[in-house]
């Protein structure tokens, strides 16, 4: 008698989504099984609500002439030990049986989908408490519990019922959490929350509807228990008291007489065994029909695994203040660098930005003392090897660092005004109308449960507060401005209805429905092959030309660098390495580490020769040494580079670079420019 379903036998979100994706209604009705339990709860609670109508007799009627009486015309089911008839009586005593189970799922879902999935969602102290608690409830023995609620409530059905329900949160709430947590740091979670939706409109439209599936399967699991909770009270002879009808006492009744009489037994017993069956089923039939209208869609693409930092990381110690008013960790190891002016008329303006994640219980500090600008239609390049905090330091500037991430120094000044320290309100309007987010996978960046067009009709709506026949037509005219042929037909498809290309234009789109003036791309077309690389790229360029945007690219690709950017900005183990414009750094790098990139770049290599690969690989945050962090790697390294941190320096070319040798980086170049 246990009213907790089990969280083991739970979907996980992430891979068996919402009822919301099409065809999961169809796909049950495939299933005889679960057609035929739908058919049979269909007609029990409709025979139950009809009891009045359609029971023969009058259930507390007695005929002590006819009592135990076998199946006859007269009583289709027989009779009781009072000689009441036993099809009347379950008619009627089916209404206290579900309106139990009714009033139990009531307080099941009001509390525990709210509870599940702000647990999820927040996650911290707040989550950590409501655990603790859910421990708590999930220790109590359920019968004792009841007995005792029964005895203060006085045989109250609905106090036993309720109790039932709260006793039931463990299992749901674990559930929920465990899907929250998932589907919150899931790519197209992460993309929406760019565009500048509040966290509970992200919740609304793209964490509650996929967690649809799983609250039926737990509904209809608990509700079974329910069942065989409170016929198990009747028959203990709790809850409704004869002479009125419920299937426990009734079940109660036939025991006693089950040597006269067996067949007693059966109308109730097989009625409970054939519902629970029923919701078992159905629940089975759900949640299998939502897996394999799932699996006909891509699935959910985890979040992208960030390389761990491994042993021997740097901890960043307790925070001292500096004089500008930004902290500074005792472990780091500080480049004294010179604090510039925001550049004249910049945009953007980035100086000193530094930025820790929490990482085995401490701050650690993954990118530091980040210089860069971006002026009003500029296209900046932010290139460097993997983990060298390209994308950290793009996050940054929007305020959407993950992992519990945050900027510990520095400023983020976009069109003069410091973005550090704005409260969640003040960041969201900035997001999606000043600066916008095209993220690095396109698909994944899209709710599959939604179609194109609603999806972008959403974000016009939150920008323009318009009716949404407005919005739908301007989530047209988006399509059509981002050049996707048919745009109509497109806005009624699905994400996985669509190409990779496609799918990347849809994302330009929706980061274009805010107007933004500096536009953030990550890796914009890593996922697309050759060709549809291109075509993004000449569609951001003529965008950012009739637009008058900036946009900051992040990439690893010189090609793309080259061809699309004005500035390039190196980065090596944290650190901004090289400012340079971007003709300046193919014909004489200003960092040993620049010329080691390009040297490694397969497309300036002579075709036959060997590719120059850099030795070695790149400190990881909290591994990162004293001095310059190239030093291991650097064919220009001297004493004075292991033992003290390197600025990064204006050159008097306007350029900037950290090193030492600056002037000899380019001499270490093999493949000419
Ligand atoms: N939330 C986090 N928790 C732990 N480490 C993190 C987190 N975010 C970033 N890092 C670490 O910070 C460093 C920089 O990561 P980032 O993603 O910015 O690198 P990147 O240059 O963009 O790499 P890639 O090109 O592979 O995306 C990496 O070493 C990464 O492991």
């Amino acid at each position: 008698m246990t009213p907790s379903a089990s969280p083991a036998t739970a979907p996980t979100a992430a891979e068996r989504p919402a009822p919301s994706v099409p065809g999961v209604g169809r796909r049950l009705l495939r299933r005889p099984a679960a057609v035929t339990a739908i058919v049979f709860l269909a007609a029990v609670i409709a025979a139950v609500l009809l009891a009045p109508v359609i029971a023969p007799y009058d259930p507390l009627a007695q005929d002590l002439q006819n009592i135990l009486a076998p199946p006859s015309a007269a009583h289709p089911l027989g009779t009781d030990t009072l000689g009441r008839d036993v099809l009347s009586r379950l008619l009627f005593g089916g209404r206290s049986t579900l309106t139990g189970a009714a009033e139990a799922l009531v307080v099941l879902l009001l509390i525990g989908v709210p509870v599940g999935v702000s647990c999820g969602y927040f996650k911290g102290a707040y989550d950590a408490a409501v655990m603790r608690v859910v421990d708590v409830l999930q220790s109590i023995p359920v019968i004792i519990l009841l007995l005792v609620v029964l005895s203060v409530f006085a045989d109250s059905e609905s106090a036993a019922m309720i109790t039932l329900g709260l006793l039931g949160l463990p299992g749901l709430i674990r559930v929920l959490r465990g899907n929250t947590m998932v589907l919150r740091d899931t790519l197209y979670v992460r993309a929406a929350r760019s565009t500048g939706l509040t966290e509970l409109q992200l919740v609304r439209r793209h964490v509650l509807p996929r967690l649809v599936g799983p609250v039926i399967v737990q509904s209809s699991l608990f509700a079974s228990s329910v069942v065989l909770a409170e016929t198990g009270l009747g028959y203990l002879g709790f809850g409704v008291q004869p002479p009125a009808p419920s299937w426990g006492n009734m079940v109660g009744e036939a025991a006693g007489v089950i040597d006269r009489q067996a067949w007693l037994l059966v109308p109730s017993g097989a009625l409970i065994a054939l519902l629970v069956l029923a919701l078992g089923v159905l629940g089975d039939g759900l949640r299998d029909a939502s897996a394999e209208a799932w699996s006909g869609l891509p699935a959910a693409r985890p979040a992208r695994r960030r390389r761990s930092a491994g042993p021997g990381r740097e901890k960043a110690g307790p925070a001292e203040t500096r004089r500008d008013g930004s902290e500074r960790r005792s472990g780091e190891t500080s480049a004294p660098s010179e604090r510039r002016a925001p550049a004249d008329g910049a945009l953007l303006s980035v100086r000193n930005l530094t930025v820790a994640v929490p990482l085995g219980g401490e701050l650690t500090t993954v990118v530091r003392d980040i210089d860069l600008d971006v002026l009003p239609g500029q296209t900046v390049g932010l290139v460097g090897e993997s983990g060298c905090g390209k994308t950290v330091t793009a996050m940054a500037v929007l305020g959407l660092l993950r992992g519990g991430g945050r900027i510990t120094a520095g400023q983020v000044l976009f069109e003069g005004r410091d973005l550090v320290g704005l409260s969640g309100r003040e960041l969201r309007a900035v997001r999606g109308t000043g600066i916008g987010l095209i993220a690095q996978d396109p698909i994944g960046s899209l709710d599959p449960g939604f179609t194109i067009g609603s999806q972008l009709a959403e974000v016009v709506r939150l920008y323009e507060r318009c009716s949404r026949g407005r919005a739908k037509a301007r989530a047209v005219e988006l399509l059509s401005l981002v050049r996707i042929p048919e745009p109509a037909a497109v806005a009624a498809r699905y994400p996985h209805q669509v190409s990779g290309g496609m799918a990347q234009r849809v994302g330009i789109a929706l980061a274009l429905a805010g107007s933004p003036r500096l536009l953030i791309a990550d890796e914009p077309t890593t996922a697309l092959d050759v060709t549809v690389q291109a075509e993004i790229l000449d569609l951001l360029l003529s965008l950012r030309d009739e637009k008058g945007m900036a946009l900051i690219l992040v990439t690893h690709d010189w090609g793309v660098l080259a061809d699309v950017c004005d500035e390039a900005v190196v980065m090596y183990a944290g650190e901004v390495v090289e400012r340079s414009p971007v003709d300046e750094v193919f014909r004489m790098p200003v960092h040993p580490y620049t010329t080691a990139l390009l040297e490694s770049n397969p497309a300036s290599t002579v075709r036959g020769s060997r590719l120059d690969a850099i030795g070695g690989t790149v400190p990881p945050p909290g591994a990162w040494p004293d001095g310059c962090h190239f030093q291991d790697r650097c064919g220009l390294v001297q004493d004075v580079c292991r033992t003290s941190p390197v600025a990064l320096r204006p050159l008097p070319d306007g350029r900037s670079s950290r090193c030492l040798r600056h002037d000899d980086a380019a001499r270490l170049r093999k493949v000419s420019p």
